[in-house]
């Protein structure tokens, strides 16, 4: 996957994505960052990026021509430009996925009041918004939505751990994790995840996830219901809680 990120301040991605998983997946060439500086495709003497709004009002609005000339200048092939801004489309899980199978995403970083409208116009496929909250700029919503979705690019997390996640992952909370020591200040591993019986395993993992999911996100039960075999497991969960 390539991934082209047009913002004014590159430096800023330099510790998210160049640490850990996202360093070795672009390591492995699996996935391929390029940063663009938008203020590198100004036209004028000052190198201006933004300028006051036509209708006055507030702070600044980022130049149209620089993102553009910018835009321009990137080879494309199958790609998918998204604009990060809190009117986007809400990003989750099932979007990151959809994403993940695109061959070269684009990410406009807006900063300042905003992007000028024409942006939009011209070259966004996509407005995504991490979530209802303001940001001082689209960078770090370009972080989280890079993250979330490389890691579920073939390859980037080992085929294993992604396929499980795919199986499992369908809208339930995580079970909980364990690792040595068995005994931490009194508090002990679960006796099952000891037993090597991986049936039992499987099915304590997934009634831990029911219970996690329904008490911290029914919202998400009521979306994705419940088979038989799922209801009888929460309800041996709800028994066992409460003896
Ligand atoms: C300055 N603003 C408001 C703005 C306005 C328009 C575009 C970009 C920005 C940059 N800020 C962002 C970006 C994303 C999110 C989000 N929730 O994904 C929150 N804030």
């Amino acid at each position: 996957m390539k991934i082209d990120i047009l913002t004014l301040f590159p430096e800023m991605f330099n510790g998210p994505l160049n640490s850990s998983i996202l360093k070795k997946a672009q390591e492995k060439g699996i996935i391929t960052i390029n940063y663009i500086n938008i203020r590198d495709f100004t036209t004028d003497r000052h190198h201006q990026a933004d300028d006051k709004p036509y209708g006055g009002g507030a702070g600044m609005v980022m130049k149209v021509e620089p993102v553009i000339n910018a835009y321009e200048a990137i080879p494309k092939n199958n790609s998918f430009t998204i604009m990060l801004s809190p009117q986007g489309r809400k990003f989750n899980q099932k979007f990151a996925r959809e994403l993940s199978r695109k061959e070269h995403l684009i990410f406009i970083c807006g900063h300042y009041e905003g992007i000028d409208e024409r942006v939009r116009q011209l070259i966004v496929d996509e407005e995504i918004s991490i979530g209802d909250y303001v940001l001082t700029g689209g960078e770090i919503a370009a972080m989280v939505v890079i993250d979330a979705v490389a890691r579920l690019v073939p390859g980037v997390l080992g085929d294993e751990v992604s396929a499980e996640e795919e199986s499992f992952s369908d809208q339930l909370l995580e079970y909980p994790h364990y690792t040595r020591p068995r005994n931490f200040r009194g508090l002990e591993v679960p006796e099952v995840l000891l037993s090597g019986n991986h049936k039992k395993i499987d099915l304590w993992r997934k009634k831990q996830s029911l219970l996690n999911t329904f008490f911290r996100r029914r919202d998400l039960l009521k979306i994705r219901g419940l088979t038989k075999e799922e209801k009888i497991l929460l309800w041996q969960g709800f028994f066992e809680l409460a003896m």
